[in-house]
């Protein structure tokens, strides 16, 4: 357990330099930067020490003044500094944010299926909002922590030259520092952790309700979805309370340690100065030089929070991006367009919750051929369809298309010639354009409206001001169910794939509209083989051949009629 969470801790650590590591050059000049800045902040005191000497001995002269002009030079240019920092900062601020935006925009639509299968993905996604912890955590890390950290040295090292007392005092300074953050730093990212997965149940769960709002609205005297929230707040206010113990540690660490040390500097500055061993000047600087450091330390342990929430952020971020990625094979799908042949041999697949869903499945599909797979629920049939995507790898047997395995295919060249309707598929906020084309521009024209007239849509798109143009909302929640699945149907069909797999595709139509469809499938695409899932006798009968699924595994398959007399 202990050895799990330390690797657990060394992992966010690696993880959050491996992000630092990415823009190497601009940190380089940050730390550059922050040294040059704590060098001029450390000049400030000297030049004071030196003009209350000119004060005390009463002496007006012009280096006085230069003095006076030295020290606001130096605040100017460690001010100048400070904005260079910030600008750099914001540069990698942006990158950031671009960075892992393209990166989830890359990946979401790649993710390997079964990896992401326990997720629900828009949930998931929320982790991109962890960019706002990494901007803010790196912005402590790399000039406010660096910054700290040198001026903390280099007043120690200005400190010895007016007492070695201060060296004792600096070494001291270190070890308790040194003990602050070794005891508690680990806890701390823990804690912060379990904080941050609590935040994201609860916001998780509000999403749920959010989803599913008319039911909850419906089913208003139940308190179940309150129990649910209180349940998960509840935690989430202990992980927040246990983390809070180990800032509250480190707090008073730091008052405790400011107290003995502040009293000790002030004592000795007084004994050192009344002794004659400083003189005012020097005790005024000494004094500065030790706020100063006092300060330093407290921008150290307060920057920490804020640290472990950048340790958090990469950790969560990549709770997406090291979600594994859909294999793909190299092999170009060309020639689907004259037909594609399936065949199956011994195919079994499942998931982790269930391994043996899908059980010695074997079939042969010739191209060309419409497929019908009936069966009852559960019996396996859109697993079955989704084998033929490519979506899954790991599965014993054999899917071959075109006497090739489907894992040699190229994913992206298999689903330029496949057509696919799954019951998970949806519309999404973008043109009736966009929603039928994909955005892929070798679409013509023509080709729409002759879907659009089959499918009957033309009707319904007539009536829009904008046409095609048309911006649907989030889901087409504003559409009939028909027109879904008609946009669906289009978007299946509209650029004229070798292999058609259809999960329910009419299910929302009426007679006419699913006929339409049926007649254009069945006798107008004489080169595409199409397997439809779908329990509709009427159109299996119409097909060259039906597959009767039961339990996971193929029961009958063959001409319609003959499986049917077989069975009856
Ligand atoms: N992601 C998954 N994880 C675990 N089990 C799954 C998963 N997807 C499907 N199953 C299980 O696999 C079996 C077959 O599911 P499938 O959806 O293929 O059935 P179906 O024949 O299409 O049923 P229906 O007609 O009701 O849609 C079911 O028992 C289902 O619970």
């Amino acid at each position: 357990m202990g050895a799990s969470a330390n690797t657990g801790v060394r992992k966010t650590v690696m993880r959050t330099l491996d992000v630092i590591r990415l823009k190497k050059g601009e940190i380089y000049s940050i730390y550059f930067f922050a040294s040059m800045y704590g060098i001029i902040q450390l000049s400030i005191p000297l030049g004071i020490q030196m003009i209350v000497n000119f004060i005390q001995a009463y002496t007006f002269s012009t280096s006085l003044w230069v003095l006076i002009a030295l020290v606001l030079v130096g605040v100017l240019f460690s001010g100048a500094l400070q904005v260079t920092q910030m600008r750099i900062i914001e540069r990698i601020n942006q990158k950031i944010f671009s960075r892992y935006a393209l990166e989830f925009a890359y990946r979401i639509p790649r993710l390997d299926v079964k990896s992401v299968d326990d997720y629900y993905l828009p949930e998931l996604v929320n982790r991109f909002f962890d960019t706002i912890g990494v901007q803010k955590g790196l912005g402590k890390l790399l000039i406010d922590i660096p910054m700290a950290s040198i001026q903390i040295v280099f007043g120690i090292i200005l400190l010895s030259f007016y007492s070695s007392v201060f060296i004792v005092f600096g070494i001291l300074l270190f070890i308790i520092l040194f003990f602050i953050i070794y005891f508690t730093s680990k806890r701390g990212i823990e804690t912060n952790n379990e904080e941050s997965n609590y935040k994201y149940a609860v916001a998780g769960w509000l999403e749920e309700m959010a989803r599913a709002f008319k039911t909850f609205k419906l089913s208003v005297d139940a308190n179940m979805h309150l129990k649910e929230s209180d349940t998960l707040v509840s935690k989430y206010l202990d992980a927040r309370t246990s983390h809070f113990k180990i800032l509250l540690i480190q707090y008073w660490s730091l008052i405790g340690f400011k107290l003995i040390i502040t009293a000790t500097m002030l004592i000795m500055g007084a004994v050192l100065a009344i002794n004659n061993q400083i003189n005012i000047g020097q005790f005024v600087a000494a004094e500065i030089v030790i706020l100063m450091i006092m300060g330093s330390v407290e921008k150290f342990i307060f920057s920490l929070d804020v640290v472990y929430d950048l340790f958090t952020s990469v950790d969560k971020l990549n709770k997406v991006l090291e979600k594994p990625l859909e294999h793909s094979g190299n092999i170009p799908f060309v020639g689907a367009e004259n037909g594609v042949e399936i065949k199956l041999r011994d195919l079994s697949f499942g998931f982790p919750a269930n391994p043996k869903i899908l059980h010695n499945i074997s079939a042969y599909i010739p191209a060309g051929n419409k497929v019908c797979i009936v069966g009852s629920e559960g019996a396996g049939k859109s697993l079955l369809l989704r084998m033929l995507t490519g979506a899954y790898n790991d599965y014993t047997g054999s899917v071959l298309l075109n006497n090739v395995p489907i894992n040699n295919y190229d994913q992206r060249s298999l689903h330029q010639h496949t057509g696919i309707i799954l019951n998970d598929q949806d519309i999404f906020h973008g043109t009736v354009l966009n929603n039928i084309t994909l955005g892929n521009t070798a679409i013509s024209l023509q080709e729409i409206t002759k879907l659009a007239a089959i499918t009957q849509f033309d009707e319904y798109i007539s009536h829009l001001k904008d046409g095609y143009n048309t911006v649907l909302d989030v889901a087409g929640k504003r559409l009939s169910k028909s027109a879904i699945q008609k946009i669906l149907i289009m978007r299946a069909l509209v650029h004229k794939p070798g292999l058609l797999l259809l999960e329910n595709p009419w299910s929302a139509l009426n007679t006419e509209n699913k006929e339409s469809i049926q007649q254009h499938i069945l006798n107008e695409l004489p080169n595409a083989t199409v397997i439809v899932a779908a329990n509709d006798t009427a159109f299996a009968k119409k097909c060259d051949q039906v597959i009767i699924m039961e339990h996971g595994a193929i029961r009958a398959m063959g001409k319609t009629n003959v499986v049917l007399e077989f069975l009856s």
